[in-house]
């Protein structure tokens, strides 16, 4: 099986490595600061490597997995030995397939926008490939981000939409857990079994959503009890303009990656 190769071991690409790690592919990785890839020299699946260049000359397919700012810089260093046969994953925000075929001219590219769920195999990714990767390598693509969660080809004119509202997605939810535990610990109920407690209930309510395939708003009727609890919460929320909201910040997010 072909070897992936992941440069920047931080919060994604640290997380798509323990995913992948898991499912026994061979990695190999590199990290600038060598602390980071301490934690991995204890798997047999994995070869650590100083040099970027190295971890390019010895994958096929290479997840370049730093910061947009650096993404240039990087790409600059692998050019030479970035032969026609290796395939460059890009998974940062921002960073349209035309600004990286300039970066790395006639080369395979695939945008992908991973999520950090990806660490305990949950993740959902987007794909678009160039139209350089043959039917087999988009499908080995699609393959390496499925070990990890779900994953789908999308559209490069979604991309954004799509970074925005499932890249990003898991800091919303964060923070929405831990709005509620707050509500929940104001009322009495103790901190560490909130969190418990409210992840395993947006948890069952997200598999609700994949698994029913009833419509969000008919799931959420179905917890409405007339004259209930769950109304005058919901009317809060309203009030609050809870979906104005969110919707706002996915479009911040959008707006964001255009101009990044
Ligand atoms: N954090 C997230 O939830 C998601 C991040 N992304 C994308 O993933 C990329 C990385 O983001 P994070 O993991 O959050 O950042 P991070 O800062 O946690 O990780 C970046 C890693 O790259 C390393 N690095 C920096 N310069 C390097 C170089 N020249 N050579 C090798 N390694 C180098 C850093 O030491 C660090 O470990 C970004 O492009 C971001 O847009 C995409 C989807 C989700
Ligand atoms: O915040 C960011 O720019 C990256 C992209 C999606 C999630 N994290």
């Amino acid at each position: 099986m072909d070897k992936i190769g992941i440069i920047g071991i931080g919060n994604m690409g640290g997380a798509i490595a323990h995913g992948l790690i898991k499912n026994g592919r061979e990695l190999i990785i590199s990290n600038k600061s060598p602390e980071k890839l301490s934690e991995y020299e204890k798997f047999k699946n994995v070869e650590i490597k100083k040099d970027n260049r190295d971890v390019v000359k010895d994958s096929k397919y290479i997840i370049l997995a730093v910061k947009p700012k650096v993404y240039a810089d990087v790409i600059d260093e692998v050019r030479e030995v970035f032969s026609e046969d290796k395939i460059l994953i890009s998974i940062a925000a921002g960073f349209t397939l035309e600004k990286l075929e300039k970066l790395l001219p006639s080369r395979k590219i695939a945008m992908v926008m991973p999520n950090t769920p990806a660490m305990v195999y949950e993740g959902m990714s987007g794909i678009c490939p160039n139209e350089l990767l043959s039917e087999d390598e988009r499908d080995e693509v699609k393959n390496i981000f499925n070990l990890i969660g779900r994953a789908a080809i999308i559209s490069e004119d979604s991309f954004n939409a799509f970074s925005a509202a499932c890249g990003s997605l898991p800091a919303y939810v964060y923070m929405f857990i831990e709005a509620a535990a707050d509500g929940a610990v104001l009322n009495g109920l103790n901190r560490r079994d909130a969190y418990e407690f409210i992840a395993q209930s947006v948890m069952g309510s997200a598999k609700m959503v994949l698994e029913t395939e009833k419509h969000p708003g008919e799931l959420k009727d179905m917890v409405t009890s007339p004259g209930g609890t769950t109304i005058e919460g919901l009317k809060v929320l309203e009030e609050r303009a809870f979906r104005g909201g969110i919707i706002e910040a996915i479009n911040a997010a959008v707006e964001k990656s255009k101009n990044m």
